[in-house]
């Protein structure tokens, strides 16, 4: 089975009410019909993902939250639940961002929140990836296969992994392509065929190319050049 490829933006903390109609930019700059190969998704700060859903919900163009609560509801002050960004037009949730993770989120409490998404018909994005300590101390491999298996529930199907080395998270350095082909094989290895795999980390238009052509890298979660639709759509057209 080939899979089909996902370009994943993720917003972060970035835009407001005038960035709901980019997804409608992007088809304008590369129409649906050109790229019915491929999935795009964009991921906004919650707040904007039913006005981004109303407006441009009519487009291809896939909706995802960066992350979700671990409770269904509750006095959870200032959370959302994965129910609610589904009913507000979420379709994917990222899930154990390194962002996060560095706020305290272990890779068990990443796991109920996959169940929670999971619950509310959310197809969960779940990243991984080791520091650049880690990588140099030729652990890179161990961390990350211990983040799959204390991340993943038993038995989950239909999920995507985000492999981003921490150390080329907005830093501009990217791990080599023998890297990440090396990586992606071995989280191919621990989840099977039928999983997308990722690749995150300062990935641009000038370096989509290289990356996006390793046989196990099925797609790309994009920070920085996801923010402006021309590049975001530069690194589809490579994927
Ligand atoms: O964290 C990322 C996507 O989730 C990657 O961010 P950058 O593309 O800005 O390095």
């Amino acid at each position: 089975m080939t899979l089909k490829p996902l370009i994943a933006a993720n917003w972060k903390m970035h835009g407001d009410m005038s960035w709901c109609d980019k997804p409608y930019d992007f088809a304008d700059i590369y129409p649906p019909t050109e790229r019915e190969h491929l999935d795009v998704l964009i991921c906004p700060p919650a707040v904007l993902i039913f006005p981004m859903m109303e407006k441009c919900g009519g487009t291809d163009i896939w909706l995802g939250a960066q992350t979700c609560h671990k409770e269904k509801k509750g006095a959870h002050t200032g959370e959302m639940s994965a129910e609610m960004l589904a009913s507000a037009g979420a379709d994917y949730v990222i899930l154990g961002h390194s962002e996060r993770r560095a706020m305290g989120e272990s890779s068990a409490d990443i796991r109920v929140r996959v169940e929670r998404a999971k619950e509310a018909d959310l197809i969960p994005i779940i990243c991984v990836g080791e520091s650049l300590k880690e990588r140099e101390s030729g652990d890179a491999e161990a961390v990350v296969g211990t983040q799959l298996k204390a991340s993943l529930p038993e038995g989950l199907t239909d999920y995507v992994i985000a492999y981003e080395p921490i150390w080329a998270i907005g830093t501009g350095m990217t791990a080599t392509p023998d890297d990440v082909d090396a990586m992606h094989r071995f989280i191919r290895g621990e989840v099977g065929p039928n999983v997308r795999i990722l690749y995150g980390g300062s990935v641009k238009p000038a370096n989509a190319k290289a990356l996006l052509s390793i046989p196990d890298v099925n797609g790309a979660l994009i920070g920085g050049a996801g923010l402006e639709m021309e590049s975001l759509a530069e690194i589809a057209r490579l994927a």
